[in-house]
């Protein structure tokens, strides 16, 4: 279960209060208008933006005194995050320890390949893939890395509607396989609908 108890943000003079709680297995939407804070949000949660108080707890661990690198999170921010030298296979393998994942968990980021429609642009590179192609990549490997946690800042923005549901759909059983707790922005209605437990109204 992720807790997060009386947390108390501050950015650009706007102040945030939140209290949620997400059980593992299930999705929670972040929705509101542009500029809301919901980009902060995700921020704090991965430890990039310090909260002024409050409390983070993952199976009531506490973690907001954690930096970035030692919680337990994988983050897919609007910008996709790959290096634009390393083939979509590197980027995929650099998830994991050392950039070495384990036969078990190839066999897994392969097949997710296979189901979200990336398996033929393995060999290519980042600036060889079109918008949607590029979102895919980069939502398979923060997915399927080891941290409970996953963090999507509006993660099927860039695809139509055939892929955005079977992006949402494998995202939604990945998290309930393997019982991860997933917090998601997203400005579709029908996204929070389909894919969470949960919808938090970001407003300042
Ligand atoms: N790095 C930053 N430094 C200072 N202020 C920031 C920074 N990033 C965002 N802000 C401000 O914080 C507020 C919340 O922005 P945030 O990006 O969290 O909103 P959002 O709801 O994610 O918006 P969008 O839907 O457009 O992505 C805005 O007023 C924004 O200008």
């Amino acid at each position: 279960m992720l807790d997060v108890k009386e947390l108390h943000l501050l950015r650009a003079g706007q102040v945030w209060r939140y209290n949620f709680q997400v059980p593992r297995g299930t999705g929670l939407a972040l929705m509101g208008q542009s500029g809301a804070g919901k980009t902060s949000l995700l921020e704090c949660l991965g430890g990039f933006l310090p909260a002024q108080s409050g409390q983070i707890l993952l199976d009531s661990v506490p973690i907001h005194g954690l930096p970035p690198e030692q919680r337990p999170t994988s983050t897919l921010f609007q910008d996709h995050n790959l290096f634009e030298h390393l083939t979509v296979a590197q980027n995929l393998a650099l998830g994991f320890q050392q950039g070495k994942p384990s036969p078990a968990q190839w066999a897994r980021l392969q097949a997710a390949c296979e189901v979200l429609d990336v398996v033929s642009y393995w060999s290519r590179l980042p600036s060889a893939l079109s918008g949607g192609q590029r979102q895919r990549v980069a939502l398979i490997r923060t997915v399927l890395r080891e941290q409970p946690v996953i963090l999507l800042d509006e993660p099927f923005s860039a695809l139509d509607d055939g892929s955005r549901e079977r992006a949402g759909a494998w995202v939604q059983d990945e998290i309930r396989r393997a019982r991860k707790v997933l917090v998601f922005v997203t400005h579709q209605q029908a996204d929070a609908e389909r894919w969470a437990e949960q919808v938090v109204e970001v407003t300042t």
